[in-house]
C-alpha cells in the first residue's frame, strides 16, 4: 500500500496529480473549518443577545430554515450536515475549544475535609 492508498504503484504523473489535488482538498478543508468556527462565534453572539433580552437562546423556526437551506444546496444529505453544524453552534464547538479543562469545584464536605 502506498501513500495514495493504492496497492499498485502509480506513475509519477498520477502521483503528482493526486498530491496536487490533495493540497487543494486540504486548503478547502481549512476554509470549511474556519467557516464553521466563524459561524459558531456569530451564532453564539446572536444567542447571547436574545438571552440578554430574556428571549430563548434557540429558535426552532430559524433552525428549520437553515436545514432547508442546506437541503436545497446539497440534497437530502444536506439536512444531516446542517444538523451537525447547528449542533456545534449550540455549544459543542465552544465547549471543545474555549472552555479550559478545570476540575469540578469541590463539594462542600470535601472542602471542609469532612
Ligand atoms: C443564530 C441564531 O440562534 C440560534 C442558532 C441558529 C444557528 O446557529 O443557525 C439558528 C437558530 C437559533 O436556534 C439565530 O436565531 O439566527
Amino acid at each position: 500500500m502506498n501513500t495514495n492508498g493504492s496497492a499498485a504503484s502509480l506513475g509519477t504523473s498520477a502521483d503528482d496529480r493526486i498530491q496536487n489535488e490533495r493540497a487543494t482538498i486540504d486548503a478547502l478543508d481549512d476554509q470549511i473549518i474556519e467557516s464553521i468556527k466563524r459561524r459558531a462565534l456569530i451564532s453564539r453572539k446572536i444567542q447571547q443577545v436574545r438571552a440578554e433580552e430574556g428571549g430563548p437562546r434557540l429558535v426552532l423556526s430559524r433552525e428549520m430554515s437553515v436545514l432547508e437551506h442546506y437541503r436545497t444546496g446539497l440534497g437530502p444529505v444536506g439536512t444531516d450536515v446542517a444538523a451537525r453544524i447547528l449542533d456545534l453552534c449550540r455549544g459543542a464547538l465552544h465547549a471543545a475549544f474555549e472552555v479550559p479543562a478545570q476540575p469540578a469545584p469541590a463539594a462542600e464536605g470535601e472542602r471542609r475535609g469532612t
